[in-house]
């Protein structure tokens, strides 16, 4: 018996003698009776130490459900699979992850800075059920928390705190994410269902430890971004040629972080209005996607110019005038400095707890404006898989740590650009029977194949310059003899 139990006893031993007490006091003068009652109510307290805090599942008249109960019951669906006799299961909604609590009347025990505490689950049952037409039940359960007195302030502070928030942390893991795409001005959604981890994201793995380690301390940084005064957001630039993980790498940031997705798609947004309408409605806990920065947005003034010239056909030309439509299918009106704004704008920060994402493959055509530090904190280089990466493919692929065919590999792909999607692509097994060494003689054959193409490339690029260098020398040289 613990020493809450043993407490407990005498509790319920000290109300019936209070109970019999109180049937005689009626019978003694007033004064007298009141001090006799502050005097035993603190006796009562000085032999029954411990605190009790009462969380109702249904509040206020509307019987909304209450979040702290939610978040309790979430908080001690970890504790409670390895402590609780009997266990309520259920499904979390539109998921397939099941979730444990606690089955009515039970209670388990936990820590907090050395602190003993425990949590009961209780049920009253109403006494009119008879004539409701409520579709909530009518069995009110809760969850009692007993703890010392003299832990007062650190659980009725801290601790409770932790519960509530590791509570809603448990919910997000355990939520269903969405894939949120743009038709126009409104997002639609999906269920989230991509396979890729950092696990089997193939790279460097110093560059992928440091990524991971960013995106964990910017999750954990709520308290550190209100203290500095910033919005809670993060800009991440992914930039690389096609197939070297961009993409796969935003769906194994969402898997890690469990954050939805807004794939953005900027050609189908009207102006910026629409812009910051779409943005306004992102939630928190997401990553906001543009990919292919560099086609979605002109941001070199082209754009302009082309539609100033289309405009230009159209007086000259009335027939030729689009209608409506054809006018918004020309693009999108989105600007640079409607996209800056909500990167940097305040309506940008509702919510908090958010990512934004580009990616494109070509850096270098980007207006630095876009990708100075600040808006896009991070800028990752995704490239051409080098033996590191292939490392990772082989484990995740061959499930091989080592093969005596890696060294001519690691020499071929030093040599050759291969992306890890071809690379992937090479190892997939092409028979149900297909062995790792076949994969990696397929790959090594293709590593060989791409190193000659590029070769000849290469021989038939110097023979050209060599080719046109001649031809002006020759020009000069008869330009000169014609003087
Ligand atoms: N680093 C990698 N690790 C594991 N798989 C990869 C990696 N890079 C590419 N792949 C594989 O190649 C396919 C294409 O990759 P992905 O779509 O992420 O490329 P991308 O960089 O986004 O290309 P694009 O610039 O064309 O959008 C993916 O399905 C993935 O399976
Ligand atoms: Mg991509």
């Amino acid at each position: 018996m613990t020493p809450k139990d043993m407490f407990s006893h005498l509790g319920s031993i000290i109300a019936s003698v209070m109970f019999v007490w109180a049937m005689f006091q009626q019978y003694l003068p007033y004064q007298l009776r009141s001090s006799m009652e502050k005097y035993s109510q603190r006796l009562v307290s000085l032999i029954y130490p411990y605190i009790q805090i009462r969380f109702n599942e249904f509040t206020g008249e509307r019987l909304m459900r209450s979040e702290a109960y939610s978040a309790i019951e979430n908080y001690l669906s970890t504790n409670t699979s390895t402590q609780a006799k009997r266990l309520k299961a259920d499904v979390v909604k539109n998921s397939q992850s099941l979730v444990l609590s606690m089955d009515d009347h039970e209670e388990v025990a936990d820590e907090f800075k050395g602190v003993k505490l425990w949590w009961a689950s209780g049920k009253n049952v109403s006494k009119i059920p008879q004539l409701s037409f409520h579709p909530v039940s009518e069995d009110k359960r809760f969850y009692k928390l007993t703890f010392h007195r003299r832990h007062r302030d650190l659980i009725l502070g801290p601790y409770l705190n932790h519960v509530l928030k590791e509570g809603k942390a448990i919910k997000v893991r355990n939520r269903q994410r969405k894939l949120y795409t743009n038709n126009g001005s409104h997002w639609s959604h999906v269920v989230f269902e991509h396979p890729a981890t950092f696990q089997t994201l193939a790279m460097d793995p110093k560059m992928k430890k440091d990524i991971i380690d960013d995106l964990i301390t910017f999750s954990k940084a709520e308290e550190f971004y209100a203290r500095v005064g910033r919005a809670w957001k993060r800009g991440y630039l992914l930039y690389g040629p096609p197939g070297t993980g961009k993409s796969t790498m935003i769906a194994a940031m969402a898997n890690l972080l469990g954050y939805d997705l807004y794939d953005l798609e900027l050609t189908a947004v009207k102006d910026n209005t629409e812009l910051r309408k779409l943005l306004i409605e992102t939630s928190s806990k997401s990553i906001i996607v543009i990919e292919d920065i560099d086609c979605s947005l002109d941001l070199t003034g082209q754009r302009r110019k082309k539609k100033e010239k289309t405009e230009a056909e159209e007086e000259k030309d009335p027939k030729q005038k689009l209608d409506k439509e054809d006018k918004d299918a020309r693009g999108s009106q989105v600007t640079l400095s409607g996209l800056l704004n909500f990167i940097d704008g305040l309506w940008s920060a509702c919510g908090g707890e958010r990512l934004i994402v580009f990616t494109t493959n070509y850096v270098e055509k980007l207006d630095p404006a876009l990708i100075r530090k600040g808006r896009m904190d991070k800028h990752i280089e995704l490239s051409y898989c080098r033996f590191e990466a292939f490392k990772g493919l082989a484990k995740n692929y061959l499930v091989l740590e080592s093969h005596h065919l890696f060294p001519k590999i690691r020499e071929l792909l030093e040599e050759t650009n291969m992306t890890p999607a071809d690379v992937a692509e090479h190892l997939m097994p092409k028979t149900i029977l297909g062995d790792a060494t076949s994969s990696l003689e397929n790959l090594i054959q293709a590593l060989e194949t791409a190193k000659e193409e590029a070769m000849s490339k290469a021989e038939e690029e110097a023979k050209k310059t060599e080719q046109s260098a001649q031809e002006s020398k020759e020009q000069a040289k008869g330009f000169v003899a014609e003087k």
